[in-house]
């Protein structure tokens, strides 16, 4: 399977890595990434200057199809993760993911990236977290999230993506498009959880987490279909020198072929990946590569973004 992710000129030897939030927030975490011998790439937590305890428990509820969490944005803090940088052997590319509570604290983490000389990695702005508290998803106020990429724009040189939230409008598809292909984006990573869904436990009477009232993002299988749509749609829209993470739904290698033939350069695996451990990047991995010499494919150029429409 040849592999030439041109996301900020990675070399990858396989297209998979962790959605940011899944086995990526420790040191011991990360190194686990970083010494799994299949996944191409690995993503931190999303991280604020400050480290952050996050939400109250219980905030995960693995569902039958899926996951809905609230965590709110838990993270060591920003020097932490640079500090692991510094003091790890990069086996693999390692996405840095921001997330500032703030525009101010975006431009403050972006800022400290940008002017540290030994910082070359790929960088990911998450605009979707949708578990914070009283914040909005950036990626919905497409002013605002235009306002402030012209201004990381503006002095961020380095490789950046976006951490996109799912879009259900292709009014929407065209807005964020027009937005993003404005910029020098290495990527867009698409999508973040459907944010602000709500489980019962029916027994109870009750919602399974506690902060919110219940009201979470929800993962997994169950997403295939929406994690799909917004690949192609934006797919579809974007420069072709974006490229696009996609994220969502993935549990097999089949989801994973989906998510190629809609245009995704690299694939990300969250729930599952929580749920069943890090072997499932080999597994998976394995079963694309089953599917594909099934159909003949030697790389997955032969197929990427080839979905082919119902004339
Ligand atoms: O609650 C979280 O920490 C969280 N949870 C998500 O489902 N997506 C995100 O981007 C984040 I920052």
């Amino acid at each position: 399977v040849d592999l030439s992710a041109q996301i900020a000129n990675m070399k990858v030897n396989n297209l998979f890595l962790n959605a940011s939030g899944i086995h990526c927030q420790t040191e011991a975490e990360l190194d686990d990434l970083m010494h799994e011998p299949v996944s191409g790439a690995m993503v931190t937590k999303s991280m604020t200057p400050q480290s952050r305890f996050g939400n109250p428990l219980p905030r995960y509820y693995r569902l039958a199809n899926g996951s809905i969490n609230s965590m709110g944005l838990p993270n060591e803090g920003f020097d932490y993760y640079m500090d692991y940088l510094k003091n790890h052997e990069q086996i693999k590319p390692v996405i840095v993911s921001v997330a500032g509570r703030s525009k101010e604290e975006d431009l403050e983490m972006l800022h400290t990236l940008q002017d540290d000389d030994r910082y070359q990695g790929l960088t990911e702005l998450n605009l979707s977290c949708p578990n914070v508290i009283g914040e909005p998803q950036m990626a919905y106020d497409f002013p605002s999230a235009n306002d402030l990429l012209k201004e990381v724009f503006s002095f961020y040189k380095k490789p950046l993506g976006i951490k996109l939230p799912p879009y259900f409008d292709l009014v929407h598809f065209d807005q964020i498009a027009e937005v993003l292909n404005q910029y020098p984006l290495s990527h867009v990573n698409t999508i973040n959880s459907i944010g602000n869904g709500l489980w019962i436990d029916v027994n109870s009477e009750t919602v399974v987490l506690k902060p919110k009232g219940g009201f979470g993002g929800v993962g997994g299988a169950m997403v295939l279909p929406t994690a799909l749509a917004n690949v192609r749609g934006l797919r579809q829209r974007l420069n072709p020198s974006i490229k696009i993470i996609g994220t969502g739904g993935v549990t097999n290698g089949r989801d994973a072929f989906a998510h190629i033939l809609c245009g995704a350069e690299m694939v990300s695996i969250g729930t599952q990946l929580y749920e069943e451990g890090l072997g499932t990047f080999e597994r998976v991995t394995r079963e694309l590569t089953d599917i594909m010499e099934a159909k003949g494919y030697q790389s997955l150029a032969d197929f990427r973004g080839k979905l082919k429409v119902i004339e």
